[in-house]
């Protein structure tokens, strides 16, 4: 088929009985041959679209969708297209009916792939396989989070682990079962610990008491999230349930595939069994999610076992040529990708920088940068690997504005910014910490439980205290006044006001006189205004997938104790940490900066042969 009459096929089934739009038509127009391929492809095969990063993955899949949608004839029947989140939900939904062009009938289903799983299967059947009695009115269960606190769960302690563990108490929903490894896993805040691994002995009775406790805990009409998939997967086993679901779904669509779990794997395998046809969409290339039992290995091993035919998307529309292949080759992706932005930074498409102590140097050096090609700081992010290394370079404050804590944070509370809100509170922690001696946390407003229960009232008690201290005129005043007029005009008053809020947390201040710091007094007071620097967005790499930016800066930590972090660890393509580094890589449409700490001239050659140029260099 040529172009022109793929083009004619795919207009004439969506303009059927309806008004086309021009905006849909030229839509249609700008579509690649790959994509017009897919979109057209049978629907009696199943299909995985290998879609390399910026190729439109959800515009095709909507396409795709809609182009089926107006082909379908059966009313009992559907599609069912399924999403990892509600905001990608959102959007593939609107791309649907912008090409249907009216609202999509009540058979197809849009959605979350845990939504499709909870309504069409776990919740619908799932009581029939989990000891809960036929006669009990709700047969539903109550969803809840592995992480939910005990303190206000109290019902918890009902689904105690019956086993004695050396310090450890663990209940039914911290249990996890994984299917990639057929064990079970504990949760514990980020990280989950094999369960055989805490206890010495023979650990088959410990095995059956994990059995036994989550049946309870399901008999009873409680699941976790991943337990869902569990239950959905035994109602799947009963042939009858089976062939039901995958008479009424006969297609499913499912969009960043690569983020698929072994039990949604599960799932998926056995509707594919009793029928349905599957049809993926994704990069292999972005599978950072092994956190959620998330890997290629298993994903390969499904598509080969069902034997699916892949299809490529190998056009980026998102980056310039020379990102695209810096990524291309860090990815270690053997076939070419094309790329479609028009370079605005020449020879600085990709490059990297050098800090030395201070990783806000690279940020310095990425905002010169930014200023010198005309990219807006709006546009632009600093990518981290953690949350930590986050907030540490959000509003930690710089040494320069602790001279002065107090009165540097009245004057950035005003500024009324969410980033010099948070510096503004940080510094009046800072500031506490020394007249109280405690040790507190630099990344959480100098937090400490020695001094407050809990994080939140701490940072509600500093708030409170700037909000009454920016209430003062005395003390917002700062222009034309030096240091020392200020201080002896308001220590006083600041002594009181932080003593008075103490107090409602049950603390005092220690007996303090403010001085003013040595060779200060004369000073004229300095205006404080957050440099750009400190206003740029941070953000965390996984929190930014399937993002776009104008400029990006991956910061690397300094050395590789945190391995996904750290910039040798990006070179492994691999490993998880490989990916993790070529979903950052692939974000920015004109500039990629990496920042590293001082490198050796192996390192530098390393990276430079990779595409990268130096900016430390560059002295024009
Ligand atoms: N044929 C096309 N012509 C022009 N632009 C296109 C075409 N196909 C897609 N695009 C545009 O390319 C951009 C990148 O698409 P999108 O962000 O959906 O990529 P993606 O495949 O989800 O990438 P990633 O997996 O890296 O997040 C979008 O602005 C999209 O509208």
């Amino acid at each position: 088929m040529t172009r022109d009459e793929k083009i004619e096929k795919l207009t004439e089934v969506l303009s059927a009985g309806k008004i086309f739009t021009q905006q849909a038509k030229e839509r249609i127009d700008e579509k690649t041959d790959e994509q017009l391929d897919y979109i057209l492809s049978p629907i009696d095969q199943c299909i995985y679209l290998e879609a390399c990063a910026g190729s439109g993955k959800t515009e095709v899949l909507g396409l795709k969708a809609a182009y089926e949608i107006c082909r379908w004839s059966s009313r009992q029947t559907g599609i069912a297209v399924l999403t990892f989140t509600n905001e990608a939900t959102a959007t593939i939904t609107d791309r649907v009916s912008s090409f249907y062009g009216k609202p999509v009938p009540s058979n197809h289903f849009i959605g979350t792939f845990s939504s499709f799983v909870h309504g069409h299967i776990a919740q619908r059947f799932g009581y029939k396989f989990c000891h809960i009695p036929e006669d009990r009115a709700d047969k539903s269960f109550r969803v809840v989070d592995s992480d939910i606190n005990l303190y206000s769960n109290q019902w918890l302690k009902n689904y105690k682990l019956d086993f004695y563990l050396p310090q450890q108490t663990i209940y039914a929903n911290q249990l996890n079962y994984r299917a990639s490894s057929r064990k079970w896993y504990v949760k514990q805040k980020e990280t989950a610990q094999r369960l055989t691994e805490l206890y010495a002995g023979n650990p088959r009775q410990l095995i059956e008491q994990a059995n036994a406790c989550k049946l309870k805990f399901w008999s009873d009409g409680f699941a976790t999230f991943e337990d869902m998939n569990l239950i959905a997967r035994k109602c799947l086993h009963d042939e009858t349930i089976c062939r039901y679901i995958a008479r009424k779904f006969p297609v499913i669509l499912v969009d960043e595939c690569q983020d698929l779990s072994a039990s949604e794997l599960g799932i998926l395998s056995l509707l594919i069994s009793a029928g349905t046809v599957v049809h993926y969409i994704g990069d292999l290339h972005q599978a950072i999610y092994s956190f959620k039992d998330a890997c290629p290995e298993q994903y390969k091993a499904h598509i080969e076992a069902h034997r699916f035919e892949t299809r490529r998307l190998s056009a980026n529309f998102r980056s310039t040529q020379k990102i695209v292949d810096f990524s291309r080759k860090m990815g270690g992706i053997d076939y070419p990708i094309s790329g479609s932005v028009e370079s605005k930074c020449g020879d600085y498409d990709c490059c990297y920088v050098e800090y030395d102590d201070d990783e806000k140097d690279a940020i310095m050096a990425f905002t010169d940068t930014l200023n010198r090609f005309d990219i807006p700081i709006k546009d632009a992010v600093v990518l981290v690997r953690t949350q930590t290394a986050k907030q540490k370079l959000s509003h930690i404050p710089s040494n320069d504005h602790k001279t002065h804590p107090v009165i540097n944070a009245i004057q950035l509370w005003q500024q009324n910014e969410p980033v010099a809100r948070q510096t503004a509170l940080s510094l009046l922690g800072y500031q506490l910490q020394r007249w109280m001696g405690f040790h507190g946390k630099s990344n959480n407003y100098y937090y400490s439980d020695e001094v407050c229960p809990n994080a939140v009232y701490w940072r509600l008690l500093l708030r409170n205290i700037l909000v009454e201290l920016c209430s003062d005129p005395a003390m917002t005043t700062v222009d034309e006044l030096t240091y020392g007029s200020w201080y002896s005009k308001n220590k006083e008053r600041v002594i009181g006001v932080i003593a008075h809020h103490l107090n409602t947390i049950g603390q005092s201040l220690p007996e303090i006189t403010i001085r003013t710091p040595n060779g200060t007094a004369k000073q004229q007071i300095c205006r404080i205004i957050l440099t750009e620097e400190e206003q740029m967005r941070v953000e965390t790499i996984h929190s930014v997938k399937g993002g776009t930016f104008d400029a990006v800066l991956l910061l690397s930590s300094p050395d590789g104790r945190w391995k996904t972090g750290f910039w040798e660890s990006w070179l492994d393509s691999e490993d998880e940490s490989g990916r993790i580094g070529y979903v950052a890589s692939t974000r920015p449409r004109y500039l990629l900066c990496w920042g590293v700490k001082r490198l050796t001239d192996v390192q530098r050659r390393e990276l430079e042969k990779l595409g990268l140029i130096n900016l430390n260099s560059d002295k024009s």
